[in-house]
């Protein structure tokens, strides 16, 4: 609660919302108490009194009543109604929402046509014609007003319920024997509950005016009883002569409206998940740079890292995910990055071309040298074109990376078509070539088929052939095999292999599978909480790792025809890397560690074409991991 608070404060004219709308709640709810004249007692003799005229605040309307008595008298009730109308709107449009939503079919369809029809007639005449069949009155206007909202809940709730209905985990509650009931209850209803909490707090004010509305044109409170809307329309005969009898009203109808607005906005904002951890916010087109030192000189290798460093800053929090990290690949080269899920594999990756979401990511040190120039001070149109071009990624899942409504053959040829003017015909043909180069079969007939109509190995060698398009001089694979079956992995990794022969290709393979690194990898860098840990040949690593890590990692894997071998999980977890621990990150989950490991921060030291971040090598490279 404390924290929906601090959200919804920090947005300030939500914060501004909170603040009217609660003193004006607070001066309804104890108007009673309050030392004010009777709002219906007549004066003729003080008719149109002004402002500041003795005993009335705001003066008196026309027939001499005090306006300021009336006007809270008339908040009150305005308040209680538009929330009133609001609650009955929510409640039964939400029902008829996720009822139609859950159950689909003819029950959805009937019902939603039914609430068409509803929503077919323009809804002021609706609510005049529902409040001129029940008869004028406060309590009918509330009904109309609530009847014609109900329709904006329930296609809004059926809507997010229909997307609910099919989810794994609404199968998975029906699997354990709950019924319809119990899955909309206990399953549905926590999901769409925000969604109708920021739908009431957005349309309370447009309930207020309407209320106010009908009561305007007569048809809501009766004399004398004072609503917003009824003052306004009493005081409209003498809107020249006294305008401030319309006035104050029409200000107090202003404030509501618009705090109830700015609240519901912020409530909105506090509310989402995502919107709170700033996934909805639009990243810049590059990631933001902030060096804290003197980036270092270019390298002349193909494409170096060199002493990297990017954060996150969360509010009061910096994750360090990448922390120093040097690396280097050469043209015909395929390094291979490894380590657990959080290590920093993929923020490495991403901040090589700046696609690091900014904010909240930002490369606060080092450099990405490409071709000799530093890639990590290059203006966005310099990045833009080398993206896609020169330097391309491949990604885990191609169904999140494939429009799923174009065609793989257009998505193929807007590639092409982002780096280099290309006549449709010639980029076809183009495209067809790329499909036949990846080995899909077919290619000539398979370029016109939708992402849905392929298989997750077919889709992957379409974002490989993607990535393939612009004859790019480095890809960047994360983890592009994790999510298709071993058979596909091994045809994929083959054939990223044999591109890479073929097209003298660098390939920056990230994955956290030591077979994969074993087939495809001349070098490789092992990752721990945003570091390298090790880092040298392939070979020379799996024969005899010398990092603590690299070498529990190692015996995390199993080996077919190896004989009976027992596997060793890594105790313990990943440091967070808002938290990280002094001196090696990974000593608290290490046999080896002593206390000199947790003191001083330990270089990455470099031992021929081997380097390792650990000040007990030799020990490691000589002891099994037994447990
Ligand atoms: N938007 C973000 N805000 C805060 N921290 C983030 C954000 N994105 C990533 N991180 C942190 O950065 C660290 C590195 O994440 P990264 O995705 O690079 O790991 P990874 O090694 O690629 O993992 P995986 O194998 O699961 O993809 C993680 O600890 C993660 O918590």
């Amino acid at each position: 609660m404390i924290q929906f608070f601090k959200l919804l404060f920090r947005n300030r004219l939500a914060g501004l919302g909170a603040v009217v709308l609660s003193v004006i709640v607070l001066l309804a709810l104890f108007t009673p108490l309050l030392p004010l004249p009777n709002p219906n007692i007549t004066a003729t003799g003080d008719r149109f009194l002004p402002p500041f005229s003795e005993g009335h605040l705001l003066g008196t309307d026309h027939l001499g009543r005090d306006l300021l008595s009336r006007l809270m008298w008339g908040t009150r009730l305005s308040l209680a109604v538009g929330a009133a109308a609001a609650l009955i709107a929510a409640f039964i449009g939400s029902t008829i929402g996720i009822v139609a939503g859950f159950l689909g079919g003819r029950t959805d369809n009937v019902i939603m046509r039914l609430v068409d029809m509803l929503m077919a007639f323009p809804y002021i005449l609706l609510a005049l014609a529902i409040v001129a069949a029940l008869g004028p009155g406060l309590i009918n206007a509330l009904f109309a007003v609530a009847a014609v909202n109900i329709p904006f809940f329930a296609r809004n709730i059926r809507g997010v319920t229909v997307g609910l209905a099919n989810k794994e985990f609404v199968d998975a509650a029906r699997l354990s024997g709950m019924s319809n009931l119990q899955i909309i209850l206990f399953e549905i209803l926590p999901n769409v509950l925000p969604v109708i909490v920021i739908a009431m707090s957005t349309t309370v004010g447009w309930m207020i005016l309407e209320t106010a509305g009908l009561s305007f044109l007569g048809l809501g409170s009766q004399p004398p009883q004072a609503d917003l809307g009824s003052m306004l329309g009493e005081a409209r005969a003498a809107l020249i002569t006294s305008p401030h009898t319309s006035i104050v009203p029409g200000i107090m109808i202003f404030l509501i409206v618009m705090s109830i607005n700015l609240l519901g906005d912020g409530v909105r904002d506090a509310i989402d998940p995502r919107l709170k951890s700033g996934a909805l916010s639009r990243p810049l087109p590059a990631t933001i740079v902030e060096r804290d030192s003197t980036p270092p000189v270019p390298s002349d290798d193909l494409l170096a890292l060199q002493d990297l460093r990017t954060e996150f800053h969360v509010g009061d929090r910096t994750y360090k995910a990448v922390g120093g990290v040097s690396l280097k690949v050469n043209k015909g080269e395929c390094l291979g990055i490894i380590g657990e899920s959080g290590s920093g594999k993929s923020v490495t990756a991403l901040s090589v071309m700046g696609l690091v979401a900014s904010p909240p990511g930002k490369i606060v040190g080092g450099a990405v040298s490409f071709q000799g120039h530093d890639l990590v001070g290059a203006s966005y149109d310099e990045l833009r074109e080398l993206r896609g071009d020169r330097v391309a990624y491949i990604f885990q899942d191609p169904l999140s990376t494939l429009h799923p409504l174009y065609k793989v053959g257009d998505q193929l040829i807007e590639a092409m078509q982002a780096h280099r003017k290309m006549p449709e015909k010639e980029a076809r043909a183009r495209a067809v070539e790329l499909l036949e180069s990846v080995r899909i079969p077919n290619a000539a007939r398979r370029v016109d088929n939708y992402p849905h109509e392929m298989s997750g190995g077919m889709r992957q060698r379409v974002s490989i052939a993607m990535a393939l398009a612009n004859e790019p001089d480095v890809i960047i694979a994360d983890e592009p095999t994790t999510a298709l079956d071993v058979t596909v992995q091994a045809q994929i990794l083959t054939l990223l292999d044999d591109l890479r022969r073929e097209r003298d290709l660098a390939i920056v393979f990230i994955t956290h599978d030591f077979g994969v690194v074993a087939q495809l990898c001349d070098r490789v860098a092992v990752m721990y909480a945003g570091r390298i840990v090790e880092e040298g040949p392939t070979a020379a690593i799996l024969d005899d790792p010398q990092h603590p890590y690299t070498k529990r990692l190692m015996a995390c894997v199993p080996e077919l025809g190896g004989g009976k071998r027992e596997l060793h999980a890594i105790p313990g977890l990943p440091p967070a890397v808002d938290r990280l621990p002094q001196g090696c990150a990974f000593a608290p989950r290490c046999n080896f560690a002593q206390d000199v490991c947790k003191q001083g921060d330990i270089e990455l030291e470099a031992n021929g074409d081997r380097a390792v971040r650990c000040l007990f090598p030799d020990k490691v490279s000589q002891t099994e991991v037994t447990s």
